[in-house]
């Protein structure tokens, strides 16, 4: 078996900054991970002797199965994923399949063992029905409480915003390569290894989300806690359709990247959670809609492109103070300072864009927080902003956790929200190989 897990994240500065290669983002990679684990499979079938099944499930869900075959299409076109009748589509899951069997099949010359695919969720990545103000899990039929069997269908399911699908993409194609490709072609332990990962995740993760992101969601799944500046779209536009001739030898090219157009940077040193404290998740169970944020901001730059820039500019120097000083680890006083100077050029752009980024009921938890909790350091709305969640920093001590979910319980009663921590904490490392034992029972 090969088991490989990638974590999830959080854009703690930077949301919609991101987008654009002229600014950069501060990303933490989370504690909460993506598992997914490969065996081989015996193919006794004979039907299956011909094109050869990949079996996938999702455990923790309800009718989460998904079995594909696949055969390698004439003209380089690369491998032909066919999803079997029984469960819903899932386009993560089949698009990474066929993205990284297409590159497995143009550096093996031998033919791709059929296998069999389990994917694992920390719990952390979505709200538990009910229960404890830390997502602890109920046990699944095989008694292995670290993945909580969630009862629910996938799509059912409460998602916390941590991006399950760039850490499954990566965590999926990751195990992969490992699985399919001698250690000398592909190993994770690698700069190399890595860079291919996080190109051919990027690429898979944009065909299946059907658009190109900023990217930095897959870039924490590969490489955690880093500044990102993001890839030039323009880069994907040369792999064309999948399947069509010549295909394969696209991907291939464009992972191994040997006439070096990936412009993706990625820094890890210099980022950093000051010593004894957390950076932790708030979750607010109540979504916002990404998209159209993304989209008015945007034509909100369009239409006004010199007063963006110049906020767009001024908040990038607010931005990378911020990483400077967690970096250093510098007194309570001048992270909270910098926090604020964020926090104020999000609500400038929010109310210029006409834009919830940091909405009155966010600044007041947030303003909350930091005034009423000692232990609570800084805070923001991550990523695209909205009603989804705040990003807390925190004293890492047992003191300050229970001050935080009182406050959180009692707010929650008193605004009738539903206020949780998580128990994902930011943390460093990106996506790696894992021993088998963690996973008893699956
Ligand atoms: N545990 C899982 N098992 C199988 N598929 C999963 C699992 N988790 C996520 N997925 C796939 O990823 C999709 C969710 O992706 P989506 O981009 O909507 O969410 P996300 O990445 O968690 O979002 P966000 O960026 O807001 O955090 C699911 O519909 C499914 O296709
Ligand atoms: C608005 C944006 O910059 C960040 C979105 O982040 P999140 O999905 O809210 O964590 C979009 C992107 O970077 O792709």
């Amino acid at each position: 078996m090969t088991a490989v897990s990638a974590p999830g994240k959080v854009l703690l500065a930077g949301g919609y900054l991101v987008l654009d290669r002229a600014y950069t983002g501060l990303v933490f990679g989370l504690s909460a991970r993506i598992h997914v684990l490969v065996r081989d499979r015996d193919a006794s079938s004979s039907a299956e002797s011909q094109r050869p099944e990949v079996v996938v499930q999702s455990p923790q869900f309800r009718d989460a199965s998904w079995t594909y075959s696949y055969q390698l299409k004439t003209e380089k076109g690369g491998v032909d994923v066919i999803q079997l009748p029984g469960a819903s589509r899932n386009p993560f899951v089949e698009t990474a399949l066929g993205y990284a069997l297409t590159y497995i099949s143009s550096v093996l010359l031998s033919p791709i063992n059929p296998t069999s695919v389990t994917i694992l969720a920390d719990n952390d990545y979505y709200s538990q029905p009910s229960g404890s103000s830390t997502n602890s899990g109920n046990s699944n039929a095989n008694g292995n409480t670290h993945f909580t069997d969630f009862g629910v269908r996938l799509q059912d399911a409460h998602k916390t915003g941590l991006g399950s699908s760039a850490a499954l993409v990566t965590a999926l194609t990751g195990a992969f390569l490992t699985h399919h490709l001698p250690p000398s072609a592909f190993s994770l332990s690698t700069a190399h290894g890595r860079a291919r990962l996080h190109n051919l995740a990027q690429a898979a993760h944009c065909a299946a989300q059907g658009k190109v992101g900023s990217g930095f969601d897959v870039a924490a799944a590969v490489y955690g806690t880093c500044v990102y500046r993001r890839f030039s779209p323009s880069l994907l536009s040369s792999l064309g359709e999948t399947g069509s001739p010549g295909f394969a030898s696209r991907v291939r090219k464009l992972v191994d990247d040997e006439d070096s157009i990936w412009d993706t940077q990625v820094t890890k040193e210099g980022v950093a959670i000051p010593p004894g404290t957390a950076l932790v998740m708030c979750d607010v169970d109540c979504g916002s809609q990404t998209v159209s944020m993304v989209k008015s901001v945007l034509a909100w730059r369009t239409s006004e492109p010199e007063g963006s820039k110049a906020l767009w500019d001024s908040l990038q120097v607010s931005n990378e103070v911020l990483g400077r000083m967690l970096a250093e680890g510098r007194r309570q006083e001048d992270l909270e300072k910098a926090f604020a100077d964020v926090r104020k050029k999000i609500r400038e752009m929010g109310d210029r864009s006409g834009v919830p980024i940091e909405p009155v009921e966010q600044t007041k938890l947030l303003d909350a927080l930091t005034k009423g909790v000692s232990g609570v350091v800084g805070g923001v709305v991550p990523g695209a902003g909205g009603y989804d969640a705040v990003a807390l920093l925190v004293k890492d001590d047992k003191e300050t956790l229970e001050e935080l979910n009182s406050f959180l319980a009692k707010w929650s009663m008193e605004k009738k929200e539903n206020l949780k921590l998580l128990g994902a904490k930011g943390e460093l490392e990106g996506a790696r190989q894992e021993p088998e034992e963690i996973y008893s029972g699956f």
